[in-house]
């Protein structure tokens, strides 16, 4: 498997449709790992269950052989009525009401608790894909195939909680036939080898077809992620506004129907061709019920079984046929079930390729030289450009650095790389000295604070956006409140009907929208929340006003006065601001030096600067 995760791909189609029968039944190898989820999950329900599906199974077997009794206590009571009590006939009808209570009683306890523990295991689910995700890379995510198996793995968990009694009631109807089979090899063995012949090719037939709609899925993931995004362009509160002003809704809706149309002339297509054959072998079965049938009233015509016997007989026959067919029909469900169970349990063996070293070296408090890079080169996984290249340059503690250079230079992506987001794939980053992969990861999440241009808007409190910079402080309302003041947002929270407990966005109840600039003076503050040693701002103040921005980034040099900052923006009045600024020229350094010493250079800089200070004039 390679970094994520992609074995399925690698198979080619040709050699998918060759997959064996075996391999469809090596899907069932999963099951084992499902249970073991279950039970991590919750294990008294578990075994609760267990115990009652157990019990249920031995029920039919049971309800038969009393009939059976009844019917011969009858026959012999009513050759010789005279002679014989009829205490134990009603004893046994006692029982059999019993049973048959006791049955429902079974049922739906069952039912109860097959719900109760489907909802734990999605639930449960749920969770362990979030937290597995969180501690996958950030390159895993721009991957489309990793995309795919994250949504299939997505999937699962709504799927699970039905799986999971399907696979409860496969082993139940399993331990059933094996009761019922065990009665008619008492009377006739000859019968089971009829049953079997019957329904073999039945079952041969519905795990093919189980197979092809496997498949059928398995190709449509990719197209089933399009149609969700298409769905959401269409009906969403974040779209509606271009979907108005361009006229997008035919264009979406066309679509739409483009993908859907096929997905149901594809499954139109399976289903028809499966309920045809699965009819024609469902023939077979009925010829095989009906073949043991004439068998067993012959025998009693004879005399060589009693009309109870006959009863007991023909109905276990007939049980066993239902149950098997069940079991077969399910089959089909629980190997489908089993193969997507595969995709969830690949998603959890894709393993982040960043992790802290086993002996991490100790961070260092406070930074002494600063950052150097050291011949630098990185390239993002799906591409074959150079992002950054040949990079040499220390960014030296207590320094105060911009970045300058035209759009897709590369200056995020180098801030990406100093939070440790990336690796470099050539060259390293030292701090103080070592390696940046030397040091633990947690950590230095903790001492790098980054607030990107493309910051996230949760749809949660004022106070909630904010405390996101440092969630563990969540409920510390001073901090919360000393960042907004640090970020100039106190202001425009102080104007807010809820103050800090206001919900913003629209999403829920009583949100509230906030303009550009206003959403970026929130997200800044996020920068204050701790007590980081390097900050770095990428662009997050474009949309504010020029004033604004000035104001902000005075503001923020002067409140990281002792820190090393790194700040991104286009404005050259915030960036002249810096002790130094970097320009990047296509992902190369192109020149370092403070404001005027650029100037004076008449370079690239110089060229930037008065080519945005004509448009002033
Ligand atoms: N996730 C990604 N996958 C592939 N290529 C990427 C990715 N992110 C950025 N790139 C490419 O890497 C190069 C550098 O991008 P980067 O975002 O670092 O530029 P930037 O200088 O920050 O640009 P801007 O001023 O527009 O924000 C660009 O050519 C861009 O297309």
């Amino acid at each position: 498997m390679n970094k994520y995760g992609s074995t399925h791909k690698k198979r080619s189609r040709a050699a998918e449709d060759k997959m064996t029968f075996r391999e469809r039944l090596a899907a069932l190898s999963n099951i084992p790992a499902f249970f073991r989820m279950v039970w991590q999950t919750n294990r008294s329900l578990t075994i609760g269950n267990g115990v009652l599906r157990i019990s249920q199974s031995a029920m039919p077997l049971s309800l038969l052989y009393v009939g059976k009794l009844i019917i011969d206590e009858v026959v012999l009571i009513s050759k010789d009525h005279a002679h014989h009590s009829t205490q134990f006939l009603w004893q046994l009808v006692a029982l059999e009401f019993g049973l048959a209570i006791l049955s429902d009683a079974l049922s739906r306890a069952i039912t109860l608790i097959d719900s109760l523990l489907g909802d734990l295991v999605a639930n449960h689910t749920s969770v362990k894909i979030m937290e597995h995700a969180a501690s996958l890379d950030l390159d895993q995510f721009e991957d489309s195939e990793f995309y795919d198996k994250l949504e299939r793995a997505r999937q699962q968990t709504i799927g699970r909680t039905i799986l999971l009694s399907q696979i409860f009631s496969q082993v139940q109807d399993l331990i059933t036939m094996g009761f019922l089979a065990a009665g008619l090899i008492v009377f006739n063995p000859w019968l089971i080898l009829l049953l079997l012949v019957a329904v073999i090719p039945a079952f041969l037939n519905e795990s093919h077809f189980n197979h092809l709609h496997y498949r059928l899925t398995w190709g449509q993931t990719s197209d089933r992620r399009e149609l969700d995004y298409i769905r959401y362009l269409g009906a969403s509160d974040e779209t509606a506004k271009e979907v108005k002003v361009f006229d997008l809704s035919d264009f979406l809706v066309q679509r739409f129907r483009v993908i859907s149309d096929k997905f149901y002339s594809d499954k139109k297509n399976l289903e028809s061709r499966h309920a045809i054959w699965g009819t024609l072998f469902a023939l077979l079965g009925s010829a095989g019920y009906y073949a043991a049938y004439v068998i067993i009233i012959l025998q009693t015509v004879t005399g060589v079984l009693s009309i109870g016997s006959l009863a007991f007989l023909a109905g276990s026959f007939r049980q066993l046929r239902t149950t098997f067919q069940g079991i077969l029909i399910r089959f089909s469900s629980v190997t489908q079930g089993a193969m997507y169970l595969k995709d969830l349990f690949d998603f959890f063996e894709i393993q982040p390729q960043m992790r802290s070293p086993q002996h991490p070296r100790p961070f260092p408090h406070p930074i002494r030289q600063g950052f150097s890079f050291e011949n630098v080169g990185f390239k993002y996984h799906n591409s074959d450009k150079w992002a950054i290249r040949h990079l040499n340059f220390t960014l030296h503690a207590g320094e105060k650095l911009a970045l300058v250079g035209e759009n897709g230079a590369g200056k995020t992506t180098l801030v990406k790389l100093l939070a440790r987001l990336y690796d470099p794939v050539e060259g390293r980053i030292l701090l103080d000295g070592v390696d940046l992969r030397e040091y633990d990861l947690s950590e230095l999440r903790t001492q790098v604070g980054v607030i990107f241009q493309d910051y996230q808007r949760y749809q949660m409190t004022v106070s909630q956006n904010i405390a996101v910079g440092n969630i563990t402080h969540s409920h510390d309302h001073n901090l919360i409140q000393d960042a907004a003041r640090q970020s100039l947002a106190e202001p425009l929270i102080e104007k807010m009907p809820l103050g800090y407990e206001q919900m913003l966005g629209r999403r829920f109840n009583q949100g509230i929208d906030l303009s550009g600039g206003e959403w970026q003076k929130i997200a800044l503050a996020r920068a204050y929340m701790k007590d980081a040693q390097l900050l770095i701002l990428d662009e997050p103040t474009s949309a504010l006003d020029a004033r604004a921005e000035y104001n902000v980034f005075l503001r923020f040099a002067d409140l990281t006065r002792d820190k090393t900052a790194v700040l991104i923006s286009h404005r050259f009045s915030t960036v002249r601001m810096a002790n130094r600024i970097l320009v990047l020229e296509k992902g190369q350094l192109a020149e370092i030096g403070s404001h005027e010493e650029l100037l004076k250079r008449r370079g690239k800089y110089a060229e930037l600067f008065e080519l945005q200070a004509a448009g002033y004039k």
